[in-house]
C-alpha cells in the first residue's frame, strides 16, 4: 500500500505526495525559502492554520521531528535526555544503547547540554528521536553540522532502521548529490509547490530545469564484484608492516579475508563494480548498498513482522560481493572520448572507469551563450543475462568539444570518468 500526503498551507506550501510502499528513506530538497520546513511542520501537524491530509498505509504514526538547531532539555545531561525519550516510546524503539553507537555519541552520555558543539547537538537529538520510536521521523537539516565522514555512517545506520524496521525517515538537506545517492524517493520543493516526486532519476530533469542544479548527477545501480586489486595489495602491505608475527603468508591472508569480508566502511576502500555488465572501480564513498528499498519491500511482505535472521544478514552483507549498490556521478565530471577502440583494459588515460555510451541528446544552455553543452548517454548493456536498465547518464562538456569532436546523436563514445 502506498503512503501518500497532501499540503496546504497558504502561501507558504501546497502540493500532494504519493510513495512507494517500499520507499523509507525520502530526500527533500529544493531552493531557500521553497517550503521544505513548511512541508515537515505540515506533516508533524505544528501548522494549526494548514490543511493536512495523509494515509500513512499500514503504518501507525507516531512522528518525530529534529531541527537543524536542537532542542535538547537543557536542566539533564545527554543521558538524561535519552532516558526521558523512552517515557511513551512505541514498540519498536531502539535502546539508548543502539541509538547513541548507530549516531556516534557514545562518548558525550555524561556530558552537559550546554557543552555540545553544533554536531554533537545534532547527533544527540536524532539518537533522542529514535529512543522515542517514531514510525516517521522527519530531519529538517538535522546533519548540516555534522562532518562528511559521520554524517554517512549515520545516514547508513538511517537507512538500516529503514530497511529492518518500519520505520521511514523524510530528509530536508541542501546536499543535493548526498541526497540523491541515498534516497529511495525524492520530493523537489520550489516556490511554495511541491514540484515533483519519484525516483531520484525521474526527479533529476525537474530539478535541473528549475535550476536547483547546474549539472545533473546521474545514479547507477551497481553489483559489487570485489575490492580493487590495488586497495588490497596496500592494505596487505599495512598488515605486513603492522603485524611482524604474521610471517607467513600475509599478504594471502589478507586477500581471503577481504575477498571474503569487507569489514569496516572505509571511505578510501575502492570496489570493482559491475554496471550494465562494464567494470567501474568506486571508492566507498560514493558508493551505497542499495538495501533499503530491496529488504523494505520484504518487510512489506511479511505485513507487520520484523526480518528474520537471514534477512539481516542480507543487508549487513550487501557491500559484499554480489551486493547490490548505487553510484553517484557528477555530469561536471564525466569526460567523453570518440576512440572507442581505447578498451578499459589498454587505456592509457589516468581515469580509471570507462563506460561505452550512446549518445540520446545534446542540449544547449542559455541559448548557445554559456559554451556549454549538455549530454544524455544511454550505457551499453554488455550483459546479455539481463536487462537491467540504468538512468541516462550526463556529460557537460564544452561547445569547443563537441564540434572539435564532431559529436552527434547515435554516436558511439567512451564515457570517462573519475570516482574517487
Ligand atoms: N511562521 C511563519 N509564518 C509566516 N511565514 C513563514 C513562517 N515560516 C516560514 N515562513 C515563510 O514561508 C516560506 C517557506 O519557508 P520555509 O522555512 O518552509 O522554507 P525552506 O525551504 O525550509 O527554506 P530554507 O532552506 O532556507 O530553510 C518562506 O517564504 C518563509 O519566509
Amino acid at each position: 500500500m502506498s503512503v501518500a500526503f497532501e499540503v496546504l498551507l497558504p502561501s507558504r506550501i501546497e502540493g500532494r505526495v504519493e510513495l512507494r510502499a517500499s520507499s523509507s528513506f525520502i530526500g527533500i530538497t529544493g531552493p531557500s525559502g521553497a517550503g521544505k520546513s513548511s512541508l515537515l511542520r505540515c506533516i508533524a501537524g505544528f501548522e494549526k492554520g494548514a490543511l493536512t491530509q495523509a494515509n500513512w498505509g499500514n503504518m501507525s504514526t507516531k512522528i518525530g521531528i529534529v531541527f537543524q538547531q536542537p532542542l535538547l532539555f537543557p536542566h539533564v545531561n545527554v543521558e538524561g535526555n535519552l532516558q526521558l525519550a523512552t517515557r511513551h516510546a512505541s514498540e519498536h524503539a531502539i535502546s539508548i544503547n543502539e541509538a547513541v553507537k548507530g549516531c556516534h555519541c557514545e562518548h558525550l552520555l555524561s556530558k552537559q547540554i550546554a557543552t555540545l558543539s553544533g554536531g554533537e547537538a545534532q547527533r544527540v537529538a536524532i539518537a533522542r528521536a529514535l529512543v522515542n520510536g517514531p514510525h516517521i521521523l522527519l530531519l529538517d537539516e538535522s546533519l548540516s553540522a555534522i562532518d562528511a565522514v559521520t554524517r554517512r555512517h549515520i545516514y547508513a545506520f538511517l537507512r538500516h532502521l529503514c530497511a529492518v524496521s518500519q520505520l521511514t525517515c523524510f530528509v530536508v538537506s541542501h546536499d543535493i548529490d548526498e541526497l540523491l545517492l541515498l534516497s529511495d524517493e525524492m520530493i523537489y520543493v520550489c516556490a511554495g509547490k511541491i514540484k515533483a516526486v519519484g525516483n531520484v532519476d525521474s526527479v533529476v530533469p525537474n530539478m535541473y530545469q528549475g535550476g536547483a542544479i547546474h549539472t545533473p548527477s546521474a545514479i547507477l545501480n551497481g553489483v559489487v564484484e570485489c575490492i580493487a586489486e590495488a586497495t588490497l595489495s596496500s592494505h596487505a602491505e599495512e598488515s605486513t608492516h603492522t603485524n611482524a608475527e604474521k610471517t607467513t603468508h600475509p599478504e594471502q591472508e589478507m586477500l581471503i579475508e577481504h575477498a571474503t569480508d569487507f569489514g569496516e566502511p572505509d571511505q578510501n576502500t575502492v570496489y570493482q563494480v559491475i554496471v550494465s555488465g562494464q567494470r567501474l572501480y568506486v571508492s566507498q564513498k560514493s558508493l551505497i548498498a542499495a538495501r533499503s528499498s530491496i529488504v523494505r519491500s520484504k518487510v512489506a511482505s511479511f505485513s507487520e513482522c520484523e526480518p528474520n535472521q537471514a534477512d539481516k544478514n542480507e543487508i549487513d552483507n550487501s557491500l559484499s560481493a554480489g551486493g547490490q549498490v548505487r553510484l553517484a556521478v557528477k555530469a561536471s565530471e564525466v569526460s567523453i572520448d570518440t576512440n572507442t577502440a581505447a578498451m578499459t583494459e589498454n587505456s592509457t588515460s589516468s581515469i580509471l572507469n570507462s563506460l561505452n555510451c550512446v549518445i540520446e541528446d545534446i542540449t544547449h544552455f542559455d541559448n548557445h551563450k554559456s559554451g556549454r553543452v549538455l549530454l544524455n548517454l544511454r550505457i551499453i548493456n554488455q550483459n546479455d543475462m539481463s536487462e537491467d536498465e540504468q538512468p541516462a547518464l550526463h556529460a557537460v562538456i564544452s561547445t569547443l568539444s563537441v564540434s572539435r569532436l564532431q559529436l552527434a546523436k547515435n554516436m558511439l563514445v567512451i564515457a570517462r570518468f573519475k570516482l574517487l
